[in-house]
């Protein structure tokens, strides 16, 4: 048997990427009850037959998305535009959450660095989610400049892009993965061509590693946590763990709070700390739906 990960499904048939070359693979006769139980991303053993080659096992996964389904998702570019859209932090913040609390590293991906005259003010934003240890890079898809810097953390990895609509997923996508060409332009024009018929994902070999050809994380909402864990999501209140008044402190309402009291002293970035507070009512409101 030869280990190999499944690309996608098509027409009955499976493809798997193993040793080097792609299989085309039936399922056993056990499997085909629940066929759309594999995603991309599966990790199979196959084995070669004279035709085709069979899938004969399936491991278990280490995280899956749905909608669209990928399966063992390692590391998500979130891709926003430095301008034109100007980036949404709250929905990047958000992303940010869900990605890591999906265990997948995030890797920021700032478009449209040709479109980008530094304002101080931007600048000190961007800075500030470096200094918090998220990864970032800045590039232009018209321009190539920064790809460079994207290129590397491909290997090994299976990847999905993530951001919103016009940040320029579609055309880092097709810079990246050649012969690709996923449609990239306005809004408008995709909308006609249907955006919410149903589109099976592919994962593309790039660079040593896997891409998804369809972007990931369109649901909005926070995933399920206890209120007291949102904190743990935002890496500039570590310092300031067990310094508030009361124990369960949520930094919201609560008199002598460390991390309020940093936001006030501008060690806390204000913007974060608001979608926090956000964030955290969604969370309390999600926890009495259970
Ligand atoms: N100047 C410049 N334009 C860019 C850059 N990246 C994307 N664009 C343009 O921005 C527009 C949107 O880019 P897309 O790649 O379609 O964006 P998307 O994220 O795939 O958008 P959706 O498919 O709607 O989610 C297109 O007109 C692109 O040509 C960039 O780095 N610089
Ligand atoms: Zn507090």
């Amino acid at each position: 048997m030869i280990e190999g990960i499944l690309l996608k499904g098509y027409g009955g048939f499976y493809y798997v990427l193993a040793e080097d070359r792609v299989w085309e693979c039936s399922l056993r006769g056990r499997f085909r009850v629940r066929d759309q139980d594999f995603f991309p991303g599966d990790r199979v053993a196959i084995l070669p037959g004279r035709k085709v080659a069979t899938i004969e096992k399936v491991e278990s996964r280490r995280n899956s998305l749905v909608r669209p389904s990928v399966a063992n998702v390692d590391q998500a570019l979130l891709v926003f535009a430095m301008v034109s859209p100007q980036p949404d932090l709250n929905l990047l913040d958000r992303l940010l959450i869900q990605v890591i609390g999906a265990g997948i590293k995030p890797f920021l991906v700032l478009t449209k660095f040709d479109l980008w005259r530094p304002a101080r003010e931007e600048e000190a934003v961007w800075q500030a989610y470096a200094r918090l240890g998220y990864l970032l890079a800045r590039v232009s898809n018209k321009t190539g400049e920064g790809l460079d810097r994207v290129r590397p953390v491909l290997r090994g990895r299976i990847t999905v892009l993530a951001g919103p609509s016009g940040a320029g997923k579609s055309s880092l996508t097709n810079l990246l993965v050649p012969g690709m060409e996923l449609k990239t332009g306005d809004v408008s024009r995709k909308l006609k061509r249907g955006r919410h018929t149903t589109r099976h994902v592919e994962l593309f070999e790039c660079e040593g590693g896997l891409v998804a050809d369809t972007p990931g994380f369109s649901a909005l909402d926070l995933p399920a946590m206890k209120r007291e864990e949102l904190a743990g999501f935002f890496p500039e209140m570590d310092p300031y763990r067990g310094l508030c008044r009361f124990k369960s402190c949520l930094h919201d309402r609560e008199p002598e709070c460390a991390v309020k009291r940093a936001v006030a002293a501008g060690d806390i970035l204000a913007p974060r700390y608001d979608h926090y507070r956000q964030f955290l009512q969604e969370v309390i409101a999600a926890e009495r739906r259970y």
